[in-house]
């Protein structure tokens, strides 16, 4: 058990260093082209909600975000077993994203990125990730994630509680 307590530092979020635990999704003008008259561009195909393992189906619900206590402290992970789960800025405010591509994370598996308001991401099915985080006092985000076929029961959450004394997320 490590009595050390981890310091995370956040890194710039972009698509190659996130690669490993899923998409960014942001206006790639190199994924665009105009549409409708030329009046909206588009910006195709950032993601794939991968969803449907065993009957689920996509839903999209909207997070009202609120801060956690300073210093953030990094305590657990989380993952989706049976489904990915995008995150999409509603207000252009950073945000912050904790993640893990250990299958037995530690806090010192943890890597921070600092996300723009003008970035989301879709965390990959089964990523460990930590639940939202945000900067300001309400941040809304679109989610885009499974939800169990209708009457079953998928358990679609599995949880990864530290040993120690975990992590503390540096504020930039
Ligand atoms: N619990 C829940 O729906 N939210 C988490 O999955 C999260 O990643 O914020
Ligand atoms: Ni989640």
């Amino acid at each position: 058990m490590s009595s050390e307590i981890v310091t995370l530092r956040p890194e710039p979020l972009t698509a190659k260093a996130f690669a490993a635990f899923g998409q960014v999704i942001e206006a790639d003008h190199e994924k665009s082209y105009l549409i409708n008259e030329g009046t909206t561009r588009r910006f195709h195909d950032l993601a794939q909600a991968d969803v449907t393992d065993e009957g689920g189906e996509a839903i999209l619900s909207i997070f009202r975000g609120t801060p956690r206590p300073l210093p953030i402290a990094i305590s657990m992970l989380e993952r989706h077993p049976l489904g990915s789960q995008a995150f999409v800025p509603m207000q252009p405010a950073p945000w912050l994203i904790v993640v893990s591509d250990a299958e037995n994370p530690t806090p010192a598996s943890c890597r921070a990125f600092l996300a723009t308001g003008s970035q989301g991401v879709q965390y990959a099915k089964n990523v460990w990730h930590h639940p939202l985080l945000v900067l300001e006092p309400t941040q809304d985000f679109l989610i885009v994630d499974r939800q169990s076929a209708k009457g079953k029961a998928g358990d679609n959450l599995e949880e990864r509680w530290f040993d120690g004394k975990g992590a503390i997320l540096q504020i930039p």
